[in-house]
């Protein structure tokens, strides 16, 4: 099932640019890729999106699937008059990109996942963290994150603070939803179906996708990059933005 309604969104970059969706991590919004659009939106349109219930986007109505999600990208795309793409995304939005990459394969020009997986680490645990927020608030994740969105020396910096305040206004239901849908995803058997040009990105320091979880993705995939951010956790494009932009960057490059 998905949600009927339209995903919130912000475009940067010319016009007439090759387009880049940028695909957000749970807890977060798309400002997340605020160091990723001043790096790029010379070059590339970039579109960012909110996932449901997260940032602008409406709550969701249903329960949520990565399947869903990605449709809901396309259903976004079209409204646009955008036919094809380069995708990014962090963690689950680089779960909704792997699966675009395998439901669309025409719409997607290259694909860049930081921080994912085509299986989630221990997918019994999202239930129940699906059910301590619809408890207790996203509030409950914060004093969680340093640590596992970044390195414990980042917490203190003004970005850290600016991802710990999306993490507190994003709504209950849409952060549960995308528990359920982290829990219920795993495209391990279909991965070496991409085609595109794939890189993964993993935090050196990430206890949520491990560096070896975000290689699986590079070495199934037909055409994949694998690269590991030294000193960052699973925020990385937050945290290491030089980095990660040089990266996608030659990425995008060698695409075009
Ligand atoms: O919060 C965590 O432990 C990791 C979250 C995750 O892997 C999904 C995401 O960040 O989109």
């Amino acid at each position: 099932m998905t949600t009927e309604t339209a995903l919130h969104h912000r475009i940067d970059g010319p016009d007439s640019a090759p387009v880049l969706v940028l695909g957000p991590s749970l807890g977060t919004d798309l400002h997340l890729f605020d160091a990723q659009v001043d790096a790029l939106a010379d070059r590339y349109r970039i579109l960012r999106f909110d996932l449901p219930g997260h940032g602008g986007s409406p709550v969701p109505g249903g329960p949520l699937t990565m399947a869903g999600m990605a449709e809901e990208v396309i259903a976004l795309v079209d409204r646009l008059g955008i036919d094809r793409f380069h995708y990014a995304g962090v963690s689950i939005g680089g779960a909704i990109g792997q699966q675009l990459a395998l439901d669309q394969p025409r719409r997607v020009l290259s694909l860049a996942v930081l921080a994912s997986a085509a299986r989630f680490a221990d997918p019994g645990s999202w239930p129940k963290r699906a059910a301590a927020v619809r408890a207790d608030g996203t509030e409950a994740m914060v004093p969680s994150r340093p640590g596992t969105w970044f390195v414990r020396s980042f917490a203190e910096t003004d970005e850290a603070r600016r991802l710990l305040d999306m993490l507190r206004a994003t709504t209950t239901e849409g952060y549960a939803g995308c528990c359920e849908a982290i829990s219920a995803f795993d495209v391990r058997e279909r991965l070496a179906e991409v085609t595109v040009p794939v890189l993964a990105v993993a935090g050196a320091e990430d206890p949520a996708t491990p560096p070896e979880m975000v290689r699986l993705i590079a070495e199934t995939v037909a055409h994949g990059r694998f690269e590991v951010v030294d000193d960052s956790a699973h925020l990385l494009n937050a945290e290491r933005p030089e980095q990660v932009n040089e990266l996608l960057t030659a990425h995008l490059a060698a695409t075009e």
